[in-house]
This record gives structure tokens, C-alpha cells and sequence, in this order.
């Protein structure tokens, strides 16, 4: 985010939370969702649309390749597909704004378009890495343009793609989507091995378009040569921004939340296990399928938590959760160690190095490791953080001012609006003081 639009909160220490708090839909899913139902057949009714900024862009970035959406209301989404073969080109660069996922997917896209295109983003965005979606998309034949492995990215269309056999050096969710969002437009068959099993939305939002795909966890395949039929999406709540209401009640005493309709898919609940692992209190109610993914209603109520050495096979699963699990466990009784988490490093912020700055500044013992972090649990004192524009960083540091000694005060939290519209009003709702 730009100085002009800098957002400084401050969060004072709370007494109890307590209430129902519903959380805006997935990020991930509703990016997909954007993206399938603009190049299937026929018209898709979305429902639990995320309006975050990432997902607005991704649907801004369709529109702007022919694809007629209306919105009739928030979280609604009617989206008249144009068909495989239907996106035309945009003479202007397509903005995916902070959002890694929509840039990485929308690469794979775009390569199998018959027309060239130029996917820019912001300053976070524009310091990502690339190549993990630039190279094997080129050995399927694509030819993407960088600076440097940085944004921005441009696409050259009417190229021949053909499917390739890659094994994901890092376990990556968006790197998998690109190569088969790619591999619609492929000859021969498209066939991704992941080191650890990653979020498989795209997997099953192809499914239920109608696109054959064989997949299981940590491995997927499928061929070029195929239709997408509209279909009706129905988005569960992001558990990554629930994840913050479920350290929030764990560490504050007193307290006791009601998260109805949490997506339980389980390459996202990594935390909840961690959590449980620290002795949190945290059970499912009210389980069911919507849009064939796993829903329930989470209920949390304050536990003591201790440290725990985190099992690294837990990664993957809680990768957007490690912000929210560094305050749990600056709160925890004794020592928490965070390993094979190197991934942080290259998200919107590094967020080893920012949570371990913020937190360091709190007065929290925390040594940096190259892959993680190991924190000394005990009292979070108030002070002032920068969140560097990471969306995640903020928020996490509006749950510890919850339990800090004084007031925190968190630099440049606009970029929340990107994954969670509305934190500020819903947190207060429940008994933060956040202003
Ligand atoms: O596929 C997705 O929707 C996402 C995958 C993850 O990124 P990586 O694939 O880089 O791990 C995650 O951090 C991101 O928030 C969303
Ligand atoms: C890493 C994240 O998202 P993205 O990669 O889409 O920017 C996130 O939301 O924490």
C-alpha cells in the first residue's frame, strides 16, 4: 500500500470475547470460482463470493477478458461464462493487485489464451516470485516474460501447449493450479506430484464443471480437450480468517466464540491441530457438505496453551495461519519451535522476519531461523508494530493487543480489506477494542 493510504489501528487489551462471528467466504475458493465459471459454458451462480480486494481483482481481470458478471448483491455473483475459447484480449495490463494466488493461476490461464496479455500487481506482489510458475509452465511450452522472475508477467499467447509430468520442487497450491489450469489448454495429459498434499479446490471445482481429472492427495492429472459447464458455487467461510478469531478466544480469558459454516477443508486446518496440540479448547459442531467441501461450526473457548515443537508435516496445511500461531505462541507457556516453514519468507510480507520484528518489539523472546522461528511464550507488552501491508500480520496483531499489558499500535493495515473485509467492525462486535 502507498504512504497516501497508510491505516494505522490500535488494539487495547479486552475483557472477554464473546458471540456468533461469521467470516467472510474463502479466498481460495472464490478465486476459482471466478476463474472457472468465466471460461465454462453457460452462466454460474456464485454464492459467499469473498468482496475482498485479491478476489475483486481476479473477477476485475475476467471482466476485462470478456466475461459478463453481475453482482446482485454482496457475496453474489452471476457470471455468464464465455466458454474455453472465448476470452478475448485486453489492450490494458491485468491488475491481480496483492494476490499471489490470482497472478500464479491466472499464468496458467492466460498461456493457452490465443492472444497476449500482461498481469501487473502491487508493490508486495510485484516482489514475488515467479519462476515456480514461469518454468514448468514453459516446459509445457508457454512463453511468459519476467523481470527477473519478478512481476510483471507478460503472457505470450497462440502457443502450442503441451502436457508435461512435474514434481513440485515446494509444496505449493498455486503452482499445482497453474499447471492444470494450463493443462486445459494442453495436448497429451498434465500430471502434478507434490512433495506434501496441498489445498485441492481446483481439483474439485474442475470436477464439478464437468472436467474429467483423476486426483488424490498430493497427486493430479488431466488432459486438454475437455468442456466446463456452468455450475452453482456455494463458498464456505475462510477458515485462514477464522483462524484469528480461534487464537483470539483461546488466549483471552473468558472468553467463548460460535464460527458457523467454517470451510473444513483438510489441507487448510493445520491450525486447528496445532492448537489443540497447545492445549486449546476448540470443537466442531453441526458438520455437513456444501458445494462438496466440508463445513462446521467451530466453537472456542479460552484454554491455557502451552508450547509444542510443530509437527512439520503441519506446514502446508496452516501456511496462511503462521502470523496468528506466532501470537498463540508468544502467549503459551514455555517454548514453541516452528520448523521447514520457509514459504513464509516469500509471502506478502517475510513473515518470519515481520512477526519476529513486531513481536521482538512487544518485548517477546524470538529467535529467527532460516525456516521458522523459535518463541519463548510469556508477556506481550504494548508498543507500536508495522504489519508492513501484510493483511495477515495486522490482524494478528489486533489479537495481541487483546491480551497485551498496554495498547498496540499496528502500522498500515489497509491491506486487511484484501482477504477480510469487515475485521475491524466484526472483531469489535465480539469484544476486541480496536480502532
Ligand atoms: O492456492 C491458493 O489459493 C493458495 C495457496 C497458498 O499459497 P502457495 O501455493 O504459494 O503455498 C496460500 O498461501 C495462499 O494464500 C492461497
Ligand atoms: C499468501 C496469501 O495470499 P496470496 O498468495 O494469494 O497473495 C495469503 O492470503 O496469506
Amino acid at each position: 500500500m502507498s504512504g497516501a493510504q497508510r491505516l494505522n489501528w490500535v488494539s487495547r487489551p479486552a475483557t472477554a470475547l464473546r458471540g456468533d462471528v461469521v467470516v467472510p467466504g474463502d479466498k481460495s475458493v472464490s478465486h476459482r470460482s471466478m476463474m472457472l465459471s468465466g471460461i465454462a459454458e453457460g452462466t454460474s451462480y456464485i454464492r459467499g463470493f469473498l468482496e475482498g480486494e485479491d478476489t475483486r481483482a481476479t473477477a476485475a481481470v475476467l471482466a476485462q477478458l470478456g466475461v459478463a458478471i453481475e453482482a446482485p448483491s454482496a457475496g453474489e455473483r452471476i457470471v455468464h461464462g464465455v466458454g474455453l475459447h472465448g476470452l478475448r484480449a485486453s489492450n490494458q495490463p491485468l491488475d491481480c493487485g496483492n494476490a499471489g494466488t490470482g497472478m500464479r493461476l491466472l499464468a496458467g490461464l492466460l498461456a493457452g489464451q490465443a492472444f497476449d496479455s500482461t498481469l501487473i500487481g502491487d508493490e508486495s506482489l510485484s516482489k514475488r516470485p515467479m519462476r515456480r510458475v514461469t518454468d514448468p509452465l514453459a516446459k509445457m511450452g508457454a512463453q511468459i516474460d519476467t523481470q527477473d522472475g519478478l512481476p510483471p508477467l507478460q503472457v505470450r499467447g497462440g502457443r502450442k501447449l503441451h502436457g508435461i509430468r512435474y514434481e513440485l520442487p515446494v509444496a505449493s497450491a498455486q503452482v499445482k493450479s497453474a499447471l492444470l489450469l494450463a493443462g486445459l489448454y494442453a495436448e497429451s495429459s498434465t500430471e502434478v506430484i507434490e512433495p506434501h498434499p496441498t489445498r485441492d479446490y481446483t481439483e474439485r471445482m474442475l470436477q464439478a464443471f464437468g472436467w474429467p481429472i483423476e486426483f488424490s492427495p498430493g497427486y493430479a492429472k488431466l488432459e486438454g480437450g475437455h468442456r466446463l459447464r456452468a455450475t452453482d458455487i456455494v463458498v464456505p467461510a475462510d477458515f485462514s480468517s477464522s483462524a484469528f478469531f480461534l487464537v483470539a478466544a483461546s488466549i483471552l480469558p473468558g472468553s467463548t466464540l460460535r464460527l458457523p459454516a467454517v470451510g473444513l477443508n483438510p489441507r487448510r486446518t493445520g491450525l486447528l491441530e496445532a492448537l489443540r496440540l497447545m492445549g486449546a479448547d476448540i470443537s466442531i459442531e453441526n458438520q455437513s457438505k456444501s458445494g462438496g467441501e466440508a463445513v462446521g461450526d467451530l466453537i472456542v473457548r479460552h484454554a491455557p496453551l502451552h508450547g509444542i515443537e510443530l509437527p512439520e508435516a503441519l506446514v502446508p496445511d496452516m501456511i496462511d495461519e503462521f502470523p496468528a500461531l506466532f501470537v498463540a505462541a508468544a502467549v503459551a507457556k514455555g517454548r514453541t519451535v516452528i520448523r521447514g516453514a520457509a514459504e513464509l519468507r516469500v509471502k506478502e510480507s517475510d513473515r518470519i522476519a515481520t512477526m519476529a520484528a513486531g513481536l521482538r518489539a512487544l518485548g517477546v523472546r524470538i529467535e529467527e531461523t532460516p525456516d521458522g522461528a523459535i518463541i519463548d511464550g510469556g508477556i506481550i507488552n504494548g508498543g507500536t508494530v508495522d504489519s508492513h501491508g501484510d493483511h495477515r500480520i495486522a490482524m494478528s496483531f489486533a489479537v495481541a493487543g487483546l491480551v497485551a499489558r498496554d495498547a498496540i499500535t499496528i502500522g498500515d493495515c489497509a491491506n486487511v480489506a484484501t482477504s477480510f473485509p469487515g475485521f475491524l467492525e466484526l472483531a469489535n462486535s465480539c469484544g476486541f477494542s480496536l480502532g
